[in-house]
This record gives structure tokens, sequence and C-alpha cells, in this order.
């Protein structure tokens, strides 16, 4: 049977992860890159080397009545998602979603919304597949070493802290083990922060550093010994058969998923 030809549309196409997003859209021809969503400060831009002849657009409204996309990837920031998400679920546009800094209040929302539309959609705070299996493993790991901390560390002009994968992790960690007050019960932080952001009674610390793309690491303290679980995208390719993958299920959903994982086979 012949595979369905896939409308795709990528916000923030200029962008790190857009720019890698659109190589892998125009590289597979299962996919045709429909339409690019750019901020309204470019809105004179014209599409350069692999974006020249897509069409540009400042609203998803404008772009979808204008080129009727089946997906919209969005890689933008954490500012603008909301109002992109809600509004590509409203058109009938499937919405893949890598962009973090939705708060889960938000995301239940906009699994309400696709539900009652019928609408596929999936967010993925991560979509390479090692730190999918590195989360994991550190859920496996949490029931038999609950002493846990989370150290992120990412390129220093991320927006959000911490980032969205260690959020996720935080989730499936705290899904496997009891609430648990890690540390001496009489600790002080010397220094505001010091012990990072506190999660279900364990600590997410975010590094940022110029020269960083995307790492992390779970550490877990039991008797006498230790794991460390810790992932390393090294480019953002690394991401890019993960959001491949996410396109064509998003086509078979009928609700949204929250996690690459629950859509691997
Ligand atoms: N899920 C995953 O696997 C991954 C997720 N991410 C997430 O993806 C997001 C983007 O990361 P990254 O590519 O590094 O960020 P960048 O800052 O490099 O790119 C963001 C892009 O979004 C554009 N943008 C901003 N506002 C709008 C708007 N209103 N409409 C359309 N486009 C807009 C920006 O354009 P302009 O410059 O004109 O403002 C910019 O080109 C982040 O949230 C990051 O955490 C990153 C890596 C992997
Ligand atoms: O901003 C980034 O770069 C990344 N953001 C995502 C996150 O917040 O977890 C995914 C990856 O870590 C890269």
């Amino acid at each position: 049977m012949e595979k369905k030809h896939i409308r795709v549309m990528i916000a923030g196409p200029n962008g790190r992860m857009g720019q890698e997003a659109v190589k892998m859209v125009l590289a597979d021809p299962q996919l045709e890159l429909v339409a690019g969503i750019v901020s309204p400060a470019r809105k004179d831009v014209q599409g350069e080397g692999t974006l020249s002849g897509i069409p540009l657009f400042t609203s998803i409204e404008e772009a979808s009545e204008t080129v009727k996309p089946d997906v919209l990837v969005d890689f933008t920031n954490p500012h603008v998602i909301l109002e992109h998400a809600i509004s590509a679920i409203r058109l009938g546009v499937r919405p893949v979603i890598g962009t973090t800094g939705l708060s889960p209040d938000e995301i239940e929302m906009l699994d309400k919304q696709c539900r009652e539309k019928g609408l596929g959609a999936i967010i993925a705070p991560n979509f390479a597949i090692g730190a999918i299996l590195m989360m994991k493993f550190a859920q496996e790991a949490a029931k038999y070493m609950p002493h846990v901390e989370i150290i992120e560390l990412h390129h220093d002009q991320k927006l959000d802290a911490p980032s969205g994968t260690s959020i996720k992790t935080a989730e499936l960690i705290a899904e496997s083990r009891k609430e648990l007050k890690q540390g001496h019960p009489d600790e002080k932080e010397v220094i505001d922060g010091a012990r990072g952001g506190y999660y279900n009674g364990f600590r997410i610390h975010s590094v940022r550093l110029p020269g960083m793309v995307a790492h992390q690491e779970v550490l877990f303290g039991h008797v006498g010994q230790t794991l460390s679980i810790r992932h390393d995208s090294l480019n953002r390719e690394s991401f890019m058969p993960g959001v491949n993958l996410a396109i064509k299920k998003a086509m078979d959903l009928d609700h949204l998923v929250y996690g690459l994982e629950n859509v691997l086979d």
C-alpha cells in the first residue's frame, strides 16, 4: 500500500532545531514542506537556502487556510507555543511539539481539545532515542534506588529551566517511587538555589554553558554505591528520527500523546 503523503508546516524554521527539521522533512519523500511560520518581527523575510520557494507566514491561521497542512512541527519558544498549539488544533492541524515550557495544566487542556476533535498530537520534550532510554532506565532504577538527583546541562541560549526532558524524567521517577525527603533534614542553603529545584522530594540542577548541546545525568545513591545514567545529544540531528516518527504517528492518533516513549513500537 502506498504511504500517505503528509503536508508539514514548521514553526521556527530558521532556529537551531527548525533548520534541522527543514532538512529532515525535505529529505523524506513521504513528507512535503508546505510552509514555515516565522515570528512577526521577521514577516518581510523571504525564505533562503533550504527554505527558498517555501511560503513563510506569521500566523498559523493564514498558513493553514492557504496551504492546508496536515501537521504543524513546532520548535519556537515557551512564550508562543501555547497559542500555536491552540490555533493548530482549532484548525484541525495535528501539532507535533518539540518546544518545551508547557505546564501540566496546559498539556491537559490541549489533550482535551484534541479529544473533542478526534485529532492526533504529540508533545515530546525530547525526540532523541537515547534520551528516551535514559528516562525509562531512570524510572526503573528509582524503584530500587530511590535517592536521586538530576543534573541537566545545556547550551547557554536555552530559555527555560529546568529542561523539559528533566521535568519529564522527574515525572516518570515520581511514578515509580514514593515521595522521599532526601538529604539532611537540617540542611541550609548558604547561597540561594545551591540545592537546585525541588520536585517530589528530589532535586533538579540546571547547568548552562556555551559549547554544550543537550545533556542529562540522573544520579542515584545507595549504601556504598552510586549509579549514573547519562545521555548526551552531540548535535541536533540526533532529534530528527524522533521528529520524523512523531509526524507519521500523529496522523494515526485521535488524541494527544505526551512523551515519545508512548508511541515507540
Ligand atoms: N523536543 C526536543 O527534542 C527538543 C526541543 N527543543 C526545544 O525547541 C525549542 C526551540 O529550540 P531552538 O531551536 O534551540 O531555539 P531557537 O531560538 O534557535 O529557535 C527558535 C525559533 O523560533 C522562532 N520564533 C520565535 N517566536 C516565534 C513566533 N511567534 N512564530 C514563529 N517562530 C517564532 C525564532 O525566530 P526569531 O529568531 O525570529 O525570534 C527562532 O527562529 C526550545 O523550546 C527547546 O527547548 C530543542 C531541542 C530538542
Ligand atoms: O533547548 C534545548 O536545546 C533542548 N530542549 C529540550 C528540553 O528542554 O529538554 C530537549 C533537549 O534537551 C534540548
